[in-house]
């Protein structure tokens, strides 16, 4: 019988996908690609419009009808544009994040995704072609608290129900970023519906730091609208994937 995932009602796998996200990064099979460049990131604080629970996790969505806010080098042959980022994350500490590092997981991930607005009219086109999309990774592990996320957090309570939007005019993902320029890339796929296979991921290796109550407050958040019975908004992360016949570089020796 056909397996539905609990939390989309469709079809866990895709018939046929051979890119599929996310997997685990077994560290000592990626191989170094000394041809990588830096990954160069420009965002303007002032693209950022809203932030929305869409009833999967909650994003922070930009103003993608220009070339404000955008990411250039990496492995990317263009200049791909920040639509929005959110964040996938666990019921308790052990786990949360989508991709794995040796098997590990951290307690949450966040997603920074673009498109590739030189080649393609439209996002939803993008989500469609092998080369559309660009994902940041970047894992969150427990520690200190961190200041930029705060401001964030803060804005949560008004955005806990499903199709619950506030206006949210300034933000820079910038400082959501590690210090740390190391990645680990590959070709994968969205790991939401409608899964198609058109990321090209870039995830860091250096994770930041979150406090308790951050994380916390990501799990006060609801899938369910208001006035449905409560259902907590956790454990919104994918299975991991085969990795087929992929190989991960890294940017790092
Ligand atoms: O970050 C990820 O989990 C990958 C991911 C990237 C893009 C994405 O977009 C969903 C979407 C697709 C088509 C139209 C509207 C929204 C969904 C997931
Ligand atoms: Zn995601």
């Amino acid at each position: 019988p056909k397996i539905l995932h609990p939390l989309w009602q469709s079809p866990l796998t895709i018939p046929g996908g051979t890119r599929q996200s996310p997997i685990n990064i077994q560290w000592r099979d990626s191989v170094y690609d000394p041809f990588l460049k830096p990954l160069k990131i420009s965002y303007d604080p002032a693209t950022c419009l809203h932030i929305w629970n869409n009833g999967y996790s909650f994003l922070v969505e930009f103003d993608d009808s220009t070339d404000r806010s955008i990411i250039d080098g990496g492995p990317l042959e263009n200049q791909y544009r920040l639509k929005q980022f959110h964040f996938h994350w666990g019921a308790i500490n052990d786990w949360g994040s989508e991709h794995t590092v040796d098997c590990k997981f951290y307690p949450a991930e966040l997603h920074l995704v673009h498109w590739n607005a030189v080649v393609y009219p439209t996002f939803e086109e993008a989500v469609m072609e092998g080369d559309g999309l660009a994902v940041i990774g970047v894992f969150l592990k427990l520690g200190a608290r961190h200041e930029g996320l705060q401001t964030l957090v803060d804005a949560l309570p008004a955005v806990k129900h499903k199709d619950t939007v506030i206006e949210f005019d300034v933000f820079d993902p910038s400082c959501l970023m590690p210090s740390c320029p190391d990645y680990w890339t590959y070709a994968g796929s969205l790991t939401t519906p409608p899964l198609t296979e058109s990321v090209t991921w870039i995830i860091k290796k250096q994770p930041i730091e979150v406090d308790e109550d951050q994380l916390e407050a990501f799990r006060m958040l609801l899938f369910t609208s208001d006035g449905e019975e409560e259902k907590r908004m956790v454990d919104n992360f994918r299975p991991l994937q085969p990795l087929m016949n992929r190989t991960v570089r890294s940017s790092f020796q």
